[in-house]
Protein backbone atom coordinates (compact mmCIF):
# COMPACT_ATOMS: atom_id res chain seq x y z
CA UNK A 1 0.00 0.00 0.00
CA UNK A 2 1.46 3.07 -1.12
CA UNK A 3 1.43 6.31 0.88
CA UNK A 4 1.33 9.35 -0.96
CA UNK A 5 4.32 12.16 0.62
CA UNK A 6 4.45 15.94 -0.13
CA UNK A 7 7.30 17.51 0.51
CA UNK A 8 7.59 21.52 0.58
CA UNK A 9 6.03 21.43 -2.94
CA UNK A 10 5.01 24.49 -5.12
CA UNK A 11 3.75 24.84 -8.72
CA UNK A 12 4.38 28.53 -10.41
CA UNK A 13 2.52 28.99 -13.27
CA UNK A 14 4.49 31.56 -16.17
CA UNK A 15 7.33 31.50 -14.05
CA UNK A 16 9.73 34.36 -15.07
CA UNK A 17 6.89 36.10 -17.03
CA UNK A 18 4.77 39.22 -15.72
CA UNK A 19 2.19 37.28 -15.17
CA UNK A 20 3.63 34.74 -12.72
CA UNK A 21 1.74 32.68 -10.24
CA UNK A 22 2.34 30.33 -7.46
CA UNK A 23 -0.80 28.10 -6.99
CA UNK A 24 0.70 26.33 -4.66
CA UNK A 25 3.29 27.79 -2.01
CA UNK A 26 5.01 25.06 0.16
CA UNK A 27 2.71 22.62 0.52
CA UNK A 28 3.65 19.33 2.95
CA UNK A 29 1.15 16.47 3.41
CA UNK A 30 0.70 12.60 4.11
CA UNK A 31 -2.32 11.05 2.62
CA UNK A 32 -2.47 7.60 4.14
CA UNK A 33 -3.28 5.00 2.02
CA UNK A 34 -6.96 2.86 2.31
CA UNK A 35 -8.36 6.35 3.77
CA UNK A 36 -10.79 9.02 1.81
CA UNK A 37 -9.27 11.97 2.04
CA UNK A 38 -10.27 15.43 1.05
CA UNK A 39 -8.77 18.20 -0.01
CA UNK A 40 -11.25 21.46 1.03
CA UNK A 41 -10.89 24.92 0.06
CA UNK A 42 -12.59 27.76 -1.61
CA UNK A 43 -11.96 28.22 -5.54
CA UNK A 44 -8.34 28.65 -7.02
CA UNK A 45 -7.17 27.54 -3.67
CA UNK A 46 -5.40 25.68 -6.01
CA UNK A 47 -6.73 22.45 -5.08
CA UNK A 48 -6.96 20.96 -8.69
CA UNK A 49 -3.19 22.15 -8.91
CA UNK A 50 -2.51 19.72 -6.35
CA UNK A 51 -4.32 16.84 -7.26
CA UNK A 52 -3.09 17.27 -10.99
CA UNK A 53 0.74 17.18 -9.28
CA UNK A 54 -0.17 14.04 -7.15
CA UNK A 55 -1.92 12.08 -9.89
CA UNK A 56 1.29 12.57 -12.16
CA UNK A 57 -0.54 15.19 -14.63
CA UNK A 58 1.99 17.51 -13.89
CA UNK A 59 4.91 18.23 -12.16
CA UNK A 60 5.88 20.40 -8.96
CA UNK A 61 8.31 23.51 -9.67
CA UNK A 62 10.35 22.85 -6.55
CA UNK A 63 9.52 20.17 -3.57
CA UNK A 64 9.03 16.40 -3.90
CA UNK A 65 6.38 13.71 -3.71
CA UNK A 66 6.74 10.46 -3.06
CA UNK A 67 4.44 7.41 -3.97
CA UNK A 68 5.60 4.72 -1.55
CA UNK A 69 9.24 4.65 -1.63
CA UNK A 70 9.28 5.90 -5.38
CA UNK A 71 10.33 9.69 -5.89
CA UNK A 72 7.52 10.59 -8.32
CA UNK A 73 7.93 14.67 -8.79
CA UNK A 74 11.25 14.27 -10.88
CA UNK A 75 10.75 11.47 -13.04
CA UNK A 76 10.33 12.34 -16.79
CA UNK A 77 6.55 12.30 -18.70
CA UNK A 78 7.25 8.44 -19.92
CA UNK A 79 7.64 6.77 -16.45
CA UNK A 80 4.71 9.08 -14.79
CA UNK A 81 2.48 8.02 -17.63
CA UNK A 82 3.21 4.73 -16.95
CA UNK A 83 2.75 5.29 -13.05
CA UNK A 84 -0.22 7.58 -13.83
CA UNK A 85 -1.93 5.01 -16.27
CA UNK A 86 -1.15 1.52 -13.22
CA UNK A 87 -1.93 3.42 -10.24
CA UNK A 88 -4.44 6.37 -10.54
CA UNK A 89 -8.26 6.56 -11.63
CA UNK A 90 -9.15 9.97 -12.50
CA UNK A 91 -13.25 11.25 -12.00
CA UNK A 92 -13.42 14.62 -12.97
CA UNK A 93 -15.87 17.59 -12.65
CA UNK A 94 -17.95 17.27 -15.87
CA UNK A 95 -16.96 13.49 -16.25
CA UNK A 96 -15.89 13.99 -19.39
CA UNK A 97 -17.22 11.14 -20.83
CA UNK A 98 -16.89 11.10 -24.20
CA UNK A 99 -20.51 11.67 -26.74
CA UNK A 100 -21.19 9.26 -29.24
CA UNK A 101 -19.65 6.14 -27.60
CA UNK A 102 -21.80 3.85 -25.37
CA UNK A 103 -21.24 3.76 -21.52
CA UNK A 104 -19.23 0.41 -22.37
CA UNK A 105 -17.03 2.20 -24.62
CA UNK A 106 -16.40 5.08 -22.36
CA UNK A 107 -15.51 2.35 -19.48
CA UNK A 108 -12.91 0.12 -21.17
CA UNK A 109 -11.49 3.31 -23.04
CA UNK A 110 -8.61 4.06 -20.44
CA UNK A 111 -7.59 0.21 -20.47
CA UNK A 112 -6.64 0.26 -23.95
CA UNK A 113 -3.10 2.00 -23.58
CA UNK A 114 -2.45 -1.39 -21.76
CA UNK A 115 -3.86 -3.89 -23.82
CA UNK A 116 -5.22 -6.13 -22.00
CA UNK A 117 -7.16 -9.11 -23.98
CA UNK A 118 -10.65 -8.49 -25.20
CA UNK A 119 -12.89 -10.64 -23.49
CA UNK A 120 -11.23 -10.27 -20.39
CA UNK A 121 -11.67 -6.45 -20.71
CA UNK A 122 -15.48 -6.94 -21.60
CA UNK A 123 -15.99 -9.07 -18.29
CA UNK A 124 -14.55 -6.22 -15.86
CA UNK A 125 -16.32 -3.85 -17.36
CA UNK A 126 -19.55 -5.13 -17.50
CA UNK A 127 -18.86 -6.40 -13.70
CA UNK A 128 -18.26 -3.12 -12.95
CA UNK A 129 -21.12 -1.86 -14.59
CA UNK A 130 -23.78 -4.25 -12.56
CA UNK A 131 -21.82 -3.21 -9.27
CA UNK A 132 -22.85 0.47 -10.30
CA UNK A 133 -26.26 -0.66 -10.85
CA UNK A 134 -25.78 0.66 -14.91
CA UNK A 135 -25.16 -2.24 -16.68
CA UNK A 136 -28.35 -2.74 -18.50
CA UNK A 137 -27.13 1.06 -20.14
CA UNK A 138 -23.95 -0.58 -21.21
CA UNK A 139 -24.70 -0.15 -24.86
CA UNK A 140 -26.54 3.38 -24.60
CA UNK A 141 -24.82 6.20 -25.54
CA UNK A 142 -23.56 8.57 -22.57
CA UNK A 143 -24.58 11.37 -23.99
CA UNK A 144 -28.50 9.96 -23.35
CA UNK A 145 -27.40 9.04 -19.46
CA UNK A 146 -28.92 10.70 -16.09
CA UNK A 147 -26.59 12.89 -13.85
CA UNK A 148 -25.91 9.96 -11.53
CA UNK A 149 -25.80 7.59 -14.29
CA UNK A 150 -23.21 9.43 -15.68
CA UNK A 151 -21.37 9.69 -12.73
CA UNK A 152 -21.73 6.16 -12.39
CA UNK A 153 -20.09 5.28 -15.73
CA UNK A 154 -17.63 7.72 -14.97
CA UNK A 155 -16.41 6.08 -11.71
CA UNK A 156 -16.74 2.54 -13.20
CA UNK A 157 -14.20 4.09 -16.03
CA UNK A 158 -11.56 5.26 -13.18
CA UNK A 159 -11.79 1.85 -12.06
CA UNK A 160 -11.45 -0.15 -15.05
CA UNK A 161 -7.30 -0.69 -14.96
CA UNK A 162 -7.99 -1.57 -10.92
CA UNK A 163 -6.13 1.75 -9.51
CA UNK A 164 -4.73 1.70 -6.12
CA UNK A 165 -5.79 5.45 -5.76
CA UNK A 166 -8.95 6.64 -7.04
CA UNK A 167 -8.82 10.41 -7.59
CA UNK A 168 -12.04 12.56 -7.72
CA UNK A 169 -12.16 16.36 -8.68
CA UNK A 170 -15.01 18.16 -7.50
CA UNK A 171 -16.95 15.31 -8.43
CA UNK A 172 -20.35 16.22 -6.81
CA UNK A 173 -20.76 19.92 -8.55
CA UNK A 174 -23.39 18.60 -10.66
CA UNK A 175 -25.16 16.87 -8.75
CA UNK A 176 -27.95 17.41 -6.53
CA UNK A 177 -27.83 16.44 -3.00
CA UNK A 178 -29.43 12.72 -2.94
CA UNK A 179 -26.79 11.95 -5.10
CA UNK A 180 -23.64 13.49 -3.54
CA UNK A 181 -24.86 11.61 -0.92
CA UNK A 182 -25.15 8.14 -2.78
CA UNK A 183 -21.94 9.61 -4.16
CA UNK A 184 -20.28 9.38 -0.79
CA UNK A 185 -21.63 6.15 -0.41
CA UNK A 186 -19.95 4.78 -3.58
CA UNK A 187 -16.73 5.91 -2.62
CA UNK A 188 -17.00 3.92 1.17
CA UNK A 189 -17.58 1.05 -0.79
CA UNK A 190 -14.41 1.75 -2.50
CA UNK A 191 -12.45 2.48 0.55
CA UNK A 192 -13.62 -0.98 2.12
CA UNK A 193 -12.51 -2.60 -0.89
CA UNK A 194 -9.00 -1.09 -0.11
CA UNK A 195 -9.09 1.54 -2.55
CA UNK A 196 -7.18 5.27 -1.28
CA UNK A 197 -9.93 7.88 -2.19
CA UNK A 198 -8.51 11.81 -2.96
CA UNK A 199 -11.09 14.47 -3.34
CA UNK A 200 -11.35 17.95 -3.58
CA UNK A 201 -14.40 19.82 -2.87
CA UNK A 202 -15.70 22.90 -1.49
CA UNK A 203 -19.37 20.68 -0.92
CA UNK A 204 -20.38 20.35 2.81
CA UNK A 205 -21.98 17.11 1.37
CA UNK A 206 -18.69 15.94 1.42
CA UNK A 207 -16.07 17.43 3.46
CA UNK A 208 -19.10 17.25 6.33
CA UNK A 209 -19.17 13.56 5.22
CA UNK A 210 -18.84 10.31 7.82
CA UNK A 211 -16.91 8.88 4.73
CA UNK A 212 -13.80 11.22 4.83
CA UNK A 213 -11.54 9.82 6.95
CA UNK A 214 -9.24 13.31 6.79
CA UNK A 215 -9.73 16.79 5.63
CA UNK A 216 -6.85 19.03 4.25
CA UNK A 217 -7.74 22.45 3.92
CA UNK A 218 -6.31 24.96 1.14
CA UNK A 219 -6.01 28.15 1.16
CA UNK A 220 -4.25 30.44 -1.08
CA UNK A 221 -2.18 28.09 -1.98
CA UNK A 222 -0.98 26.89 1.05
CA UNK A 223 -2.31 23.90 4.23
CA UNK A 224 -4.70 26.13 5.87
CA UNK A 225 -5.51 23.31 9.00
CA UNK A 226 -5.78 19.39 9.00
CA UNK A 227 -8.75 17.60 10.87
CA UNK A 228 -8.92 14.66 11.21
CA UNK A 229 -12.27 12.90 11.53
CA UNK A 230 -13.32 9.88 13.80
CA UNK A 231 -13.18 7.20 10.87
N1 LIG B 1 -2.24 26.80 -16.28
C1 LIG B 1 -2.38 27.84 -15.46
N2 LIG B 1 -1.80 29.02 -15.72
C2 LIG B 1 -1.92 30.08 -14.89
N3 LIG B 1 -2.62 30.06 -13.73
C3 LIG B 1 -3.23 28.92 -13.42
C4 LIG B 1 -3.15 27.75 -14.25
N4 LIG B 1 -3.88 26.76 -13.66
C5 LIG B 1 -4.38 27.28 -12.53
N5 LIG B 1 -4.00 28.57 -12.38
C6 LIG B 1 -4.33 29.46 -11.25
O1 LIG B 1 -3.95 28.83 -10.05
C7 LIG B 1 -4.93 29.07 -9.02
C8 LIG B 1 -5.40 27.73 -8.45
O2 LIG B 1 -6.20 27.08 -9.43
P1 LIG B 1 -6.91 25.69 -9.15
O3 LIG B 1 -7.66 25.31 -10.39
O4 LIG B 1 -5.92 24.72 -8.62
O5 LIG B 1 -7.93 26.09 -7.98
P2 LIG B 1 -9.11 25.25 -7.31
O6 LIG B 1 -8.94 25.40 -5.84
O7 LIG B 1 -9.12 23.86 -7.86
O8 LIG B 1 -10.37 26.07 -7.80
P3 LIG B 1 -11.89 25.57 -8.18
O9 LIG B 1 -12.51 25.15 -6.87
O10 LIG B 1 -12.50 26.83 -8.72
O11 LIG B 1 -11.76 24.48 -9.19
C9 LIG B 1 -6.03 29.89 -9.66
O12 LIG B 1 -5.83 31.26 -9.30
C10 LIG B 1 -5.84 29.69 -11.15
O13 LIG B 1 -6.23 30.82 -11.88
Amino acid sequence: MNRISLDNVTKVFNQGRPNEYAAIRGVSLTIEPNKVTCLKGPSGSGKSTLLSMIGCLSRPSSGRIHLGDQMISGLPERFLTDIRRHTFGFIFQQFNLIAGLSVIENVILPAYPLAPDHQSLMMRAHELLARFELDHKADSQVQWLSGGEAQRAAICRALINNPQILIADEPTANLDTKLSHAFMGQMSQLRKLGKTVLITSHDPVVFDSPVVDSVVELLDGSVFLGEEHAA
